[in-house]
Parts: structure tokens; C-alpha cells; sequence
């Protein structure tokens, strides 16, 4: 669970965030979704403690966010961020079992050597496992990305048994995930990331993609210049009223038989009626 309180943030006199509350539910995925520069990153930094919060409350597990040691929050939240920059040269199974580094002392044993090997599998790129990783393609970069924080959070029981859940809650935040993926590795990823919530994880996405929050989110929450405009069940939340309100556009919302959720096309009002004029001809 997360609980957020009346969050404020400000840099240099700036207010970046505003009164931001709300609450969220373990084993579900929340799409936080806004405009360029609208507070999504400084909301994703307070909620897992890179930013400190001026004010207000944010809770994980019921616990205060500020009592938590950075080794214990590292057992438990991961972050992907949006721009990787690595200072050396590391091969990608390397990379990945350092998301292991919370979880042991000295050596890796033969359960965090499964787990990489699970994590590797899971996001596509166990074929690149001896490659080093600056030698990857922005798209697969970015799966090793996941995969490294997907090491850091699963228990070794969850490789094995569908129905085993963590007893501690897990959190992980991903920043813009599907970034400079393909429509295919788009799909692979956010499914890899849901699966991860019916193993009980408390998962957070920035994501721009209206289409895919709909496809994939439980809950969406809209910002706009730092505060709320709307937050909520996915599709309660991504109507053309709120979407306008946040992005400043139009949309249309198709239903098809075939999907259990509608797909959203933005349109400007004055190509629609003039395309709508010449399709009348
Ligand atoms: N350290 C900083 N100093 C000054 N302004 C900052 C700082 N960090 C962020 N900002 C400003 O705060 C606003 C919100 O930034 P943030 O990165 O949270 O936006 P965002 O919604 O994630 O945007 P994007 O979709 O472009 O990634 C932006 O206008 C940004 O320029």
C-alpha cells in the first residue's frame, strides 16, 4: 500500500508538486500520465525517497517513507529510471545480478543465480547475457534495465509457485519503461510488469501512451503543473474531459467488440470536421 498525504515539493522557489494525495493498493499497476514538465519524475523520486518531501506524508507498508534505512528500502522498492548511464563497462548477466547486491554480502549463492537467470528469461534477453551492455540497442538496454530491477525485488519461492506472494509488500517505480521500445518489446514489457503485480507487487509507471495505460493500468492518475486532475479506476479517469483537461487535446474513445476496454484517438477538432465535410461528398 501506498498512502500519500498532501505531498508538496518546490526547488527554488518553484512548486513542482501540490497537495498531491492519494492511496494505492498492493498487486496493481497505477499509470501516473501528464504533460511535458508536468511533476510525473519528481512524483516518482518523492514516492521512492531519491527526492525528500517538504511536506505532507507518504507511507509504504504503513510505515513513514523517512523511517525507512536505505539497505531495508532496497530490499523492498526498485526504480527504473528514465536515462541509464553506466561509468564502466559491465556484461548484462553482470548487470543484472547487481540488482542482487541488497540481498547478500560477499557472493551471489545459487538462488540469486536463479533469479537473474528467471529475470533474464523473462524480459527476452537471456541470448544477450555474455554481451556488454553499451553494445545493446536503446530497446534492449532498456529490457536489461528492467530485468536488473526485477532481480532486485522477487523472492526465489516466486520462481516456482504461481500463488506465492512476498510477506513483505514490494514496490518497484518505473520511469517512461516502454520508451524506445517497439510496438512487440511495448507489449512484452508492460506484460512482464503486470505479471509482477499478481505476485503481489505494488507496481508505479509514468507512461505517455493513453492506448497502453488503458490496455494495462488498474488505476491512472493525472497531473497537471503539479497537482491532480484526476485519479481513479483506468477507466473512470481516461475520459475526453480529463484528457483534454491534462494534455490540451481532443480524443475519441472507440469501444470493439473484441476488447474489454475502449482505445482512445486524438483528433483536432478542425481536420475532424473538415475530413468529416469531404467524407460527406
Ligand atoms: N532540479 C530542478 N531545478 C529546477 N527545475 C526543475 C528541477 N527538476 C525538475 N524541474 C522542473 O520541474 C518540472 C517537472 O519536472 P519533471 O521531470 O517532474 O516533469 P515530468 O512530468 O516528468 O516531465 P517529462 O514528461 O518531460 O519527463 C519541469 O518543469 C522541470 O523543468
Amino acid at each position: 500500500m501506498i498512502e500519500v498525504q498532501n505531498i508538496n515539493y518546490s526547488i527554488n522557489k518553484r512548486q513542482l508538486l501540490s497537495q498531491v494525495s492519494f492511496n494505492f493498493s498492493s498487486g496493481k499497476l497505477l499509470a501516473i500520465m501528464g504533460a511535458n514538465g508536468a511533476g510525473k519524475s519528481t512524483l516518482l523520486k518523492v514516492l521512492s525517497k531519491e527526492l525528500p518531501y517538504q511536506e505532507g506524508k507518504v507511507r509504504l507498508a504503513h510505515r513513514n517513507l523517512n523511517t525507512y534505512r536505505s539497505d531495508e528500502l532496497a530490499q523492498i522498492r526498485a526504480v527504473l529510471v528514465q536515462q541509464n548511464t553506466l561509468a564502466f563497462e559491465f556484461k548484462v548477466d553482470d548487470l543484472v545480478m547487481m540488482g542482487r547486491y541488497p540481498h547478500f554480502t560477499s557472493r551471489p549463492n545459487a538462488q540469486d543465480r536463479a533469479i537473474v537467470e528467471y529475470c533474464l528469461n523473462q524480459t527476452g534477453i537471456a541470448h544477450l547475457a555474455n554481451r556488454t551492455v553499451h553494445t545493446l540497442s536503446g530497446g534492449e538496454q532498456q529490457r536489461v534495465y528492467l530485468a536488473k530491477v526485477m532481480a532486485q525485488l522477487l523472492d526465489y519461492e516466486s520462481l516456482f509457485d504461481k500463488n506465492y506472494r512476498s510477506e513483505q509488500p514490494k514496490y518497484l517505480f518505473l520511469d517512461e519503461p516502454v520508451t524506445g521500445l517497439d510496438l512487440f518489446h511495448q507489449q512484452q514489457l508492460l506484460t512482464t510488469v503486470k505479471e509482477l503485480t499478481h505476485k503481489g507487487f505494488c507496481v508505479v509507471a509514468i507512461l505517455h501512451d493513453l492506448n497502453l495505460a488503458m490496455q494495462f493500468a488498474d488505476s491512472v492518475l493525472l497531473l497537471k503543473k503539479g497537482k491532480i486532475v484526476d485519479y481513479g479506476v483506468t477507466q473512470k479517469v481516461l475520459q475526453p474531459d480529463a484528457i483534454h483537461e491534462t494534455f490540451g487535446i481532443q480524443v475519441k474513445l472507440f469501444q470493439d467488440s473484441q476488447l474489454d476496454y475502449p482505445f482512445i484517438i486524438p483528433f483536432q477538432e478542425n481536420i475532424y470536421h473538415k475530413t468529416a465535410r469531404i467524407c460527406q461528398v
